[in-house]
C-alpha cells in the first residue's frame, strides 16, 4: 500500500470488514465496572459473524466483526490477568439461521457449520444450545459430531437430546453436548453451569426438549447442583424474565441458600437483567452480534457470605470503537494475530458462499416495525404485498388462478436497506427455509378470516390476558413453538414511549440504537442512543385479496411454518369442510430464503 495509514483496502465484496467505521460512532459512556468474577456474554448470534456493515443508523453501531471481538477477548483476558481477576466468556445459544454465512452454504452443506469453525477458536467457558439448533435434525447432528466435541465438555444441552444409534444399532437418546459442567477459574473459583432450553417444541422429530420443570426433578440434576460451588452460572437460552429461570433458581436455592447464582440468558433478543436476590443476577445480552454483554460480581470473601453481592451489568455496542476504548487500545495496535485470521477468514467464507452476488439496488430502506405496517417503508409488506405475488407465482402453473397468501410477520428477521441488495442481504431479511403450501378451491371469504383470526390469536387478545382462556392457551402454544418476537417488538416499543423517541430523534444529537430500561440498577446501556421508532405489527400477515365475491373459489396460499395453527383456525371460522394435512399442497419450489432475491431481481435491477 502506497498510503501512510492502516487502513484496509475496499474489496468488490459488501462484507468486506474495514478498519475504520465508515461512520462516526459514538464513544461509550464510562469504563466498564470489574469484580472478582467477570464475564463477557453473547447470544442469539445466528450467524452474524461479520457483524452489521450497512451504512443506515443503527447499523454501524454493530459494525465489529467476529474477528474483532476475539481480539477484544484477548486484550480483555490480559487485563483480567494483570487485575488478578477471573473472566470468562460465554454463549446463550441460537448460532444458526440469520444470515448468508451461517444459511448461504452451497448444495450439500449444514447450516452453520463453517461459521461454528470460527466460534470454536473463540475461548468460550460454556456455549449453551438454542432451540435454533434443533429445527433441523441434521444441525442438532452437527452440533453432537463436530461442534460438541470440540468444546470438550463446555456445550451444555442440559435439557435438549439428540436420537442417534448406539453401537448395536438401537436408537438411543443422548445430550447434545453435556447436560452441566464444573469447573475451575484461574482463580481457583469453583464454578457449576447448567446450558437449558426453555420449553420449546418445535423441535425436529429425534430430537427432544424436556420441559424446565421436569428437567429439576432428575437425578443428575440433584447430583449436579449438590456439592456447593463458589458460583453457579446458569447459562441457558431462556429469557430473564417471564419464563421459567425461577424454576431452575429456586431448585438451586433450595439447596445452597447463600452461593451466587449468576444467570445468563437468550431467546427474546433483548437487553434485559434481572436480581432475583441479593446474591444473584441475570443478565440477558440482545442478538445478532449487536450487543456484548458484561457482566462482574464482587464476590469478596468467605466473610461475606451473608451478605449482598455488588454486580455490575453493561450493554456493549459491538464495534471496534466500543472494543479499542475497553481495552486502551489504538486502531494500529487492537487487531490480535487469532482476531485478523478469523476476519479473514469469514471473508473467505462469504467469498466462497458469493454472498455479494447482486441481485438489484433496493431503492430505500425497508423496515419490520420502524415504519407502520402496511406501509411504503414497511418491509412486511413489500413481502407480502409485492415480492411473494411476484415471485410464488412467476413460472406457476396457478398463474392465473385468483389467491390469497399469508405468511407469519416473524418470518422477517432483518431490515432492508437502500442500495446494494445481495445474497446476504437477503438471507438476513429472510433466512428460514420454509416451504409455501396451499389449499386449492377455498371460498374468498372464508379465506379472508383466517388473517384476523390469527392475529386475535395471537397480538390483540394478548393484551386482554384472560389467563387460562383458549387465547391464552393458544399463545402458550405458540410460545412453546419458539414464536418468541413479540416480546422483541414490545421491548422496541416501550423504549421509544419510554424515552420520548420523536423528541430524541428529532434532536439529533444522538445516533439511533437501543436505550435500555431493566430491573437493575442504574443504566445499562454502554453509549447513549436516540430509541428506534417503533409501530405495532401483527403477527400474521397477507396479501391484498382478489376483488372478487365471497363465494369465489380461490388458492389459498400459507407458509407451512405456520400450517398447524392456519388449519386449526380455518376449520374454526367455517363447518362446512373440516380441512386436514391431506388438502395441503405444494405451491411452488420456491422456498421463503428466496423469495426476496428473485422479486428484487426483477423490481430492483
Ligand atoms: O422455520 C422457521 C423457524 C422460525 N421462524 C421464526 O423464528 C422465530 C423463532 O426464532 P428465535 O430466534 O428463537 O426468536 C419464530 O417466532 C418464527 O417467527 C420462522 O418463521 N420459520
Amino acid at each position: 500500500c502506497g498510503d501512510a495509514h492502516d487502513h484496509a483496502h475496499q474489496s468488490p465484496s459488501a462484507l468486506r470488514k474495514r478498519l475504520f467505521p465508515q461512520a462516526q460512532l459514538t464513544k461509550p459512556t464510562r469504563p466498564l465496572e470489574w469484580g472478582d468474577l467477570n464475564i463477557i456474554h453473547t447470544t442469539d448470534t445466528h450467524g452474524w459473524l461479520l457483524g452489521h456493515q450497512h451504512l443506515s443508523y443503527p447499523e454501524p453501531n454493530y459494525s465489529g466483526d467476529l474477528g474483532d471481538f476475539a481480539s477484544f477477548v484477548e486484550h480483555m483476558k490480559q487485563i483480567a490477568v494483570e487485575k488478578d481477576v477471573d473472566l470468562l466468556l460465554i454463549d446463550s445459544g441460537d448460532l444458526h439461521d440469520g444470515t448468508g454465512l451461517s444459511d448461504g452454504f452451497p448444495a450439500g452443506g449444514i447450516d452453520a457449520h463453517d461459521t461454528n469453525q470460527f466460534l470454536k477458536q473463540l475461548p468460550y467457558d460454556i456455549m449453551a444450545i438454542g432451540n435454533h439448533e434443533l429445527y433441523d435434525y441434521i444441525n442438532t447432528w452437527d452440533m453432537y459430531t463436530n461442534f460438541a466435541p470440540a468444546l470438550n465438555g463446555s456445550y451444555l444441552s442440559s435439557n435438549a437430546n439428540i436420537t442417534i444409534f448406539d453401537e448395536n444399532n438401537n436408537t438411543v437418546s443422548v445430550p447434545v453436548g453435556n447436560r452441566y459442567r464444573k469447573f475451575t477459574t484461574r482463580k481457583g473459583r469453583r464454578i457449576t453451569s447448567l446450558g437449558v432450553l426453555f420449553d420449546f417444541t418445535g423441535n425436529d422429530v429425534n430430537t427432544t426438549v424436556q420441559p424446565v420443570a421436569d428437567m429439576v426433578k432428575e437425578q443428575w440434576f440433584a447430583e449436579a447442583i449438590a456439592e456447593e460451588p463458589d458460583v453457579f452460572v446458569l447459562v441457558g437460552h431462556m429469557p430473564v424474565s417471564y419464563d421459567n429461570w425461577p424454576t431452575v433458581f429456586n431448585a438451586v436455592r433450595a439447596v445452597h441458600a447463600e452461593t451466587p447464582i449468576i444467570i445468563l440468558g437468550g431467546h427474546t433478543h433483548i437487553r434485559d437483567c434481572n436480581q432475583p436476590d441479593g446474591r444473584s443476577m441475570a443478565l440477558e445480552s440482545g442478538r445478532y452480534m449487536e450487543t456484548i454483554g458484561w457482566l462482574s460480581a464482587k464476590l469478596g470473601d468467605s466473610s461475606d457470605s451473608q451478605k449482598n453481592i455488588t454486580f455490575s451489568r453493561r450493554y456493549l455496542d459491538q464495534n471496534r470503537v466500543t472494543y479499542e476504548y475497553h481495552t486502551q487500545q489504538r486502531n494500529n495496535s487492537f487487531d490480535t494475530a487469532e482476531g485478523q485470521n478469523i476476519t479473514q477468514g469469514l471473508q473467505e467464507l462469504s467469498d466462497k458462499y458469493e454472498l455479494s452476488t447482486l441481485f438489484g439496488y433496493a431503492p430505500q430502506d425497508y423496515t419490520i416495525s420502524r415504519n407502520p405496517y402496511p406501509s411504503n417503508g414497511s418491509s412486511l409488506s413489500l413481502f407480502i404485498n409485492e415480492a411473494a405475488p411476484y415471485a410464488l407465482t412467476f413460472n406457476n402453473t396457478r398463474k392465473n388462478i385468483s389467491n390469497l397468501m399469508i405468511t407469519n410477520s416473524g418470518s422477517q428477521r432483518f431490515d432492508i436497506y437502500a442500495g446494494t441488495f445481495d445474497k446476504n442481504d437477503q438471507i438476513a431479511a429472510s433466512p428460514f427455509l420454509d416451504a409455501f403450501v396451499y389449499i386449492k378451491n377455498v371460498p374468498l371469504g372464508v379465506a379472508q378470516q383466517v388473517l384476523p383470526a390469527l392475529n386475535a390469536a395471537g397480538a390483540d387478545e394478548r393484551r386482554k390476558r384472560d389467563l387460562g382462556s383458549v387465547l391464552q392457551q393458544r399463545e402458550d402454544e405458540l410460545w412453546k413453538r419458539g414464536y418468541v418476537d413479540r416480546r422483541y417488538m414490545d421491548w422496541l416499543e416501550d423504549m421509544d414511549r419510554r424515552h420520548d423517541g420523536a423528541v430524541k430523534r428529532a434532536s439529533q444529537n444522538l445516533t439511533l440504537g437501543y436505550v435500555t430500561s431493566d430491573s437493575c440498577p442504574g443504566v445499562g446501556d454502554d453509549t447513549l442512543h436516540a430509541p428506534l421508532a417503533s409501530y405495532d405489527i401483527p403477527d400474521f400477515i397477507g396479501s391484498v385479496a382478489p376483488s372478487a365475491s365471497n363465494d369465489t373459489l380461490i388458492d389459498f396460499v400459507f407458509v407451512d411454518f405456520i400450517q398447524e395453527q392456519l388449519l386449526e383456525i380455518l376449520n374454526e371460522v367455517q363447518n362446512t369442510t373440516t380441512y386436514t394435512d391431506s388438502d395441503v399442497e405444494s405451491y411452488t419450489d420456491v422456498l421463503s430464503n428466496q423469495l426476496l432475491g428473485l422479486y428484487a431481481q426483477h423490481a430492483w435491477n
